[in-house]
């Protein structure tokens, strides 16, 4: 599909996700903002809700329904979990649907039910190019599952370890997430006093639900199930993951030069997935509100295993990027409009 301008609605654009897809398309030459929704806070002025959009300033939020969202070409949905299923499929089989959510992620149904607890909705071409095949199903898609952040994060820092066969499939994840992951309305355990100053740890023992998608993605890369290990950690900023993944290595005689190898052959054509020069290690500020990913990769001789890091912005490459990223692909245009690999810094 090839169009001068594609007009776009953005569900949930009060919150986090969907004020970052705003974000992102205020810098898209190719994209009409319209409809602007949510819930508690429709007929409010978006303004209020996100005074850093200055161009949108003057809209309303409106109601999240199915007459607010038709008519658009593109429709990304920055509901909570088990919102979307209901709206897309209300919507024409035309409409190119966004879903930032959980909802269609998830290619098995009893998995789905352990971790999420609700019936299963179904599952989209999952929103991660850079994994194998993945591409490929996202061209001319109009149903896009956009990835869980931790899931993005961790499964490209490992994927081409395992790839290449260098790495059992026994992967270990341990990621430290800023606190928009959470979203905009968690309050609990996110107030100042408990956040400022601390680290915590949550979803421990295998039971957060990203990861059965993390098993999911390694599953397609490595050609066999792979056994995760998951724990995520909270840490006192606004955005931003860090992962630290290692697997055993297949041969013990393995060199750190042999890793970078395979990680830099894995993502040659890769715009978007960075891996840094020999001995520098990735820092979550290089990639605040960009839509790059930063790798760097060693063999821990002791140990006998592989160990990779990888940063990413939760709100960016993490989920509204990789929306928007997904919504170029599925209607042929550059992959890269509207995105950038600038990060900040100090
Ligand atoms: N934060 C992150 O890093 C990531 C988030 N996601 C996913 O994106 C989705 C949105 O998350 P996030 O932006 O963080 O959440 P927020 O809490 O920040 O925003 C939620 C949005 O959904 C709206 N909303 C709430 N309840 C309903 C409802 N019943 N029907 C319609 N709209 C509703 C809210 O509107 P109002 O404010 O008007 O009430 C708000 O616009 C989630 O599915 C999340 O899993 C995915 C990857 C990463
Ligand atoms: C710090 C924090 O709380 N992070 C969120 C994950 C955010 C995300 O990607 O989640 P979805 O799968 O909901 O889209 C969490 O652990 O639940």
């Amino acid at each position: 599909m090839h169009m001068s301008q594609v007009s776009v609605a953005i569900a949930g654009a009060s919150g986090y996700a969907g004020g970052e897809v705003a974000r992102l398309l205020l810098g898209h030459p190719g994209v009409t903002i319209g409809a602007l929704t949510g819930a508690s806070n429709a007929g409010e002025s978006f303004g209020r809700l996100q005074p850093h959009l200055v161009p949108l300033a003057d809209r309303v939020l409106e109601p999240t329904t199915l007459e607010v969202l038709s008519g658009h070409d593109v429709v990304f949905l920055g509901l909570p979990h088990g919102q979307s299923a209901e709206i897309a499929k209300a919507l024409p089989d035309s409409t190119v649907v966004i879903d930032c959510g959980a909802d269609f992620r998830l290619t098995d149904a009893a998995v789905w039910e352990k971790f999420y607890g609700s019936p299963h909705a179904g599952s989209w071409p999952y929103g991660l190019p850079e994994l194998p095949g993945q591409r490929e199903a996202l061209a001319g898609a109009t149903r896009i599952a956009v990835p869980g952040c931790y899931p993005t994060i961790s499964s490209l820092t490992i994927a081409p370890a395992l790839g290449a066969g260098l790495v059992t499939p026994d992967v270990t994840v341990v990621a430290a997430s800023g606190t928009s992951g959470a979203g905009k309305a968690a309050k609990t355990n996110l107030l100042g006093s408990e956040v400022m100053g601390n680290v915590s740890a949550y979803g421990v023992g295998g039971v957060h639900r990203h990861t059965p998608e993390i098993a999911q993605n390694l599953r397609g890369v490595a050609g066999t199930d792979v056994v995760v290990s998951f724990t995520p950690l909270l840490v006192p900023m606004p955005r931003g993951i860090l992962a630290t993944v290692s697997a055993p290595l297949v041969d013990a005689g393995t060199t750190a030069a042999q890793a970078r190898e395979a990680y830099a052959a894995a993502y040659a054509d890769e715009q978007f997935v960075h891996l840094l020069p020999e001995g520098i290690w990735p820092q979550t500020q290089s990639v605040l509100g960009s839509n790059a990913v930063h790798l760097q990769v060693t063999v821990d001789e002791a140990a006998g295993r592989l160990v990779a890091v990888g940063v990413v912005d939760n709100l960016a490459k993490g989920t509204a990027g990789a929306a928007v990223q997904c919504m170029n692909i599925a209607l042929g245009l550059p992959e890269a409009t509207g995105l950038t690999t600038v990060g900040l810094a100090p």
